[in-house]
């Protein structure tokens, strides 16, 4: 099959502008078709310059260009210091070890084929989610593992945990806990990765796959990260917002192996619109997604089954659902309900 080129790519001039000219929020149009990175993996002036961190130190009065333009770059400015510090604890040599001694991962992506197979609808990622920066906390009863067996029992294909602490109240000791309950589903550890320590960390604490997004990651990374994850028998989950991504992260080797997701929030602005996947998979881009049979995971905002057939509609051989069931009382009735 022929490949098509990818939209054009905006000069590193023309970038650099563009995101001065945008400082705090982050330039859809621009976006959208270029898919580069604008995330900045550091703060220009250096990490001591941010409250993140266990330092207290802090030089203050500089730029406003040395403030993060949107949460998705506050966290990953975050996670820098978070890596460090989890790196002094527990070296990599350690967790390598311990990734070793771990049961061999479960088949991810096989088990989302599976069960769209045999129900005709999109296979679940049900997430295992307490709290996020735009809701606050959305399960006040939060038991991880009485929430993932609730998921399993109601018909989800695999589960999403979600490890980041600080931002989602997450934890991968919660990951640990829901492989040692004897949950049968395979696990998605939802961690923000930008050193592939976190991918050691993400196998020693049970994952059998994680999640790696476009809008932080260029595809050297990426491809890295996702060498690092096959080695380890792992999945990945790589996390689009615009066709420039996609077009962008079409371009991987072996992504076929993978799954891409779609998702419709916003994380500069934490704007859900599930018409971003429609618009997406309407695309050559999202085209050539269905002729290459890679499964495609519609992520965030689907609240009904209406939603669930939209999603489908569009494309999507997979979803990725929290908050919506998460909340119910009735879990398992919750999950059902949303499935019927
Ligand atoms: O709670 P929702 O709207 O159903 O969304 C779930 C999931 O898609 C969302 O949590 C998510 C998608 N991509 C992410 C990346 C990081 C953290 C969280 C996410």
């Amino acid at each position: 099959m022929m490949l098509k080129q990818r939209p054009q790519v905006a000069s590193a001039g023309q970038s650099r502008r563009a995101t001065r000219s945008c400082s705090r929020v982050v330039c859809s149009a621009q976006t959208t078709m270029s898919g580069e990175v604008t995330i900045r993996r550091r703060p220009p002036h250096g990490l001591e310059t941010q409250p993140c961190g266990p330092h207290a130190f802090r030089v203050g009065g500089l730029p406003d260009e040395n403030k993060p333009q949107n949460i998705l770059e506050e966290i990953v400015w975050w996670k820098a210091r978070e890596v460090e510090v989890m790196r002094d604890k527990q070296p990599l040599a350690l967790l390598q070890g311990l990734a070793k001694k771990m049961d061999p991962p479960r088949d991810f992506r096989a088990a989302i084929a599976a069960k769209a197979k045999e129900t005709g609808r999109p296979g679940l990622i049900a997430e295992v989610k307490k709290a996020s920066p735009s809701k606050g906390v959305i399960q006040p009863d939060f038991d991880p593992v009485r929430i993932a067996k609730s998921y399993e029992a109601g018909g989800a294909a695999c589960l999403s945990v979600l490890t980041d602490e600080k931002f989602f109240q997450g934890s991968f000791q919660n990951l640990t806990k829901i492989r040692a309950a004897g949950v049968t589903c395979p696990l998605l550890c939802k961690e923000f990765i930008v050193e592939a320590y976190q991918v050691f960390k993400a196998r020693a604490s049970g994952a059998d796959a994680i999640l790696l997004i476009a809008a932080v990651l260029p595809n050297a990374d990426l491809a890295y990260f996702m060498k690092a994850a096959q080695n380890l028998g792992m999945t990945c989950l790589i996390e689009v917002h615009t066709e420039g991504e996609l077009a962008r992260v079409l371009e991987l080797p072996d992504v076929e192996k993978h799954l891409l997701g779609i998702n419709n929030r916003d994380l500069g602005t934490f704007k859900v619109d599930l018409n971003v996947t429609k618009r997406i998979m309407d695309s050559e881009w999202g085209q050539q997604v269905k002729e290459r049979g890679i499964i495609m995971v519609g992520e965030s905002g689907i609240f009904t089954p209406e939603d669930v057939a939209f999603v489908q509609q569009a494309g999507c051989g997979a979803i990725l659902v929290g908050e919506s069931i998460v909340k119910q009382g009735d879990i398992v009735a919750g999950v059902k309900a949303l499935l019927a």
